[in-house]
């Protein structure tokens, strides 16, 4: 589902973010992406977002080469792949509803669709009551379950988090995880970055784990400790 061959990302200014990074993740699977601050995690996400773009080798996403997508390719791309971010990216004057709706609204669905799809997204991250609810009022760990609600509202093959649980405490940040792997269940690959290694095992997936740039460790689910 994701591949990476022989991927280099060296940003302008000559730093290498990522050196010649080969892994895959299957469909369906979920594994971490771990590493010191500045080893590369948010680049590799990145890359597969087409955020970014690598300097050498491919990343493949569900059999398409991501070299081959133009800028026009990129809003399509961007359906099959959800996306959440650690600062959740809410729009603060727009209700929850409107928050969860927008990639819908960009994706050309129609409005009775969209609120059927909205509602069983809040439904699967609890908070089908909150709908009409501006982001403010929420605590730090139901805004962060909106933005996952955002993010699987589209229903992508892929989802990718990058530091998704780092503002919440131990439990919330648990829970956030356990959401991931109940999307992981239904078929969805997932692709976590994160440094919180006693989450990282108390989830029990795989782990990458990457050093300036580079890949030193891949840890199968059944081998983490
Ligand atoms: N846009 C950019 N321009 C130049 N250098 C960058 C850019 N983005 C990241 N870098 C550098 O690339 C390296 C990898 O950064 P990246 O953000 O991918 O690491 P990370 O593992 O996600 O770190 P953190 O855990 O701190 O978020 C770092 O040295 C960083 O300074």
């Amino acid at each position: 589902m994701i591949r990476f061959d022989q991927v280099t990302k060296r940003y302008e200014g000559g730093h290498e973010a990522l050196s010649q990074l080969t892994f895959e993740v299957a469909k369906g699977e979920m594994a971490f992406v771990t590493g010191h601050s500045g080893a590369g995690k948010s680049t590799l996400l990145k890359l597969l977002a087409l955020i970014e773009r690598p300097s050498h080798g491919h990343v493949m996403l569900d059999g398409q080469n991501l070299a081959k997508i133009g800028h026009g390719g990129i809003p399509k791309l961007r359906r099959s792949l959800g996306m959440v971010f650690q600062d959740h990216r809410l729009l603060m004057d727009r209700s929850v509803f409107a928050n969860v709706e927008l990639p819908l609204v960009i994706g050309g669905i129609a409005p009775l669709e969209r609120g059927r799809r909205v509602r069983a997204a809040l439904e699967k991250v609890g908070l089908l009551d909150y709908e009409r609810q501006l982001p403010a009022s929420l605590s730090t760990g139901e805004q962060q379950r909106v933005g996952i609600a955002r993010a699987i509202v589209a229903k992508p093959t892929v989802l990718i988090a990058d530091e998704p649980t780092g503002n919440l405490d131990p439990q919330l940040a648990f829970e956030i995880m356990g959401l991931f792997a109940e999307f992981q269940q239904v078929g969805t690959t997932v692709l976590v970055a994160t440094h919180d290694l006693p989450l990282i095992k108390r989830m029990r997936k795989r782990v990458v784990v990457l050093d300036h740039g580079r890949l030193v460790a891949d840890v199968s689910a059944e081998e983490v400790l």
